[in-house]
């Protein structure tokens, strides 16, 4: 299928008893390729991920291929998995809060998991502060000493994202990452994930996110991956009837429903064809009004609340 270099996935099956969950999936990320991987809530998404990251639930099963840089994913024992998780490969979470150790500095957290594969204490919790500013978050040093519930949601999704980059893995897989900050808290962080990830699995339900982030996309839909291709031609051609829907729904779905709400007088969801009357002015300019021509083939669908003024 691809290069070694990149992830190859091939055939790949996920089963809880006789019940399949997942089936036949089969995609290739190369190096420094931004992947998403959309469809609607118990389509498979997360378990195609889990299974990569070797965290599916107990009970649960991966059958089929994975290699990551030619070191395989599925089927090897825990131990192996220990090692390749954090290093080779590594995952952002939707809710930092959980993942975080509430009793810990973030530095320490940071520097944790560079220590876990082998580095030594010292260099590590100085290459935390660097991880730290890497991803932008302001006064790293200070910053590192603070405990998890004093940083924001955004601060805290970047400090994830640090020690998702920490040990330089080969692939980073983000599954909802941004759908619980706000919009223009939202926006940086995409912007700086598509900036860091080596190579990168994005799993989304917001096709506008997709757009912004990635150059493919894979449709998954009851357990398969029902299409996938380079984000224009799936969302202007796309050939299944599923992607079309949901296509169609993300037009008539005011984008995000957390958004805050802006005062003036707001437009109904719909289709510009003199393209986009908000322009640069619209809070989602990057995220969506780039990408909304790829949508409709002509002008811009503009689904996102924004006075028109
Ligand atoms: N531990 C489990 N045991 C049995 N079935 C499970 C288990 N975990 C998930 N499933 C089922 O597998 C299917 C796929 O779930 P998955 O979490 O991968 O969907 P998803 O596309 O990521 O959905 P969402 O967008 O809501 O996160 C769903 O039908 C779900 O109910």
């Amino acid at each position: 299928m691809l290069t070694v270099d990149g992830l190859t996935v091939d055939g790949l099956g996920v089963r809880a008893g006789d019940t399949e969950l997942v089936r036949e999936v089969s995609f290739s990320i190369g190096p420094g390729e931004r992947v998403g991987l959309i469809g609607e809530s118990g389509s498979g998404k997360s378990l195609t991920a889990l299974s990569l990251m070797g965290l599916l639930p107990e009970g649960v099963t991966a059958t089929g291929r994975a290699t990551l840089a030619g070191r395989d994913l599925i089927g090897v024992p825990e131990s192996r998995l220990k090692r390749l998780r954090g290093r080779d490969l590594s995952m952002v979470f939707q809710e930092p809060m959980t993942a975080l150790n509430p009793l810990m500095r973030v530095g320490a957290q940071v520097a944790e998991v560079m220590t876990l594969h082998g580095r030594g204490r010292r260099e590590a919790r100085a290459r935390a502060v660097e991880l730290l500013e890497r991803v932008r978050l302001p006064e790293p040093e200070q910053l590192a000493r603070a405990y998890p519930h004093q940083l924001s949601g955004g601060q805290r999704q970047r400090v994830m994202l640090a020690i998702a980059l920490a040990n330089e893995p080969a692939l980073l897989i983000c599954d909802e990452p941004t759908t619980a900050l706000d919009v223009t808290v939202q926006k940086r962080m995409l912007d700086l994930i598509a900036e860091v990830a080596p190579a990168l699995l994005f799993i989304t339900h917001d096709l506008a996110v997709v757009a912004a982030v990635c150059e493919r996309v894979l449709v998954m839909y009851g357990g398969r991956v029902v299409e996938s291709g380079p984000i224009r031609e799936v969302f202007t051609r796309p050939r299944h009837r599923y992607t079309e829907g949901l296509l169609a729904a993300s037009r008539l779905t005011p984008r995000g429903t957390r958004l805050p709400t802006i005062s003036g007088s707001v437009p109904a969801a719909g289709h510009f064809p003199g393209g986009c009357v908000f322009g640069n002015r619209c809070p989602h300019a990057d995220a969506l009004c780039e990408t909304v021509p790829a949508l409709t083939g002509e002008g811009h669908a503009h689904a996102c609340r924004h006075p028109a003024g």
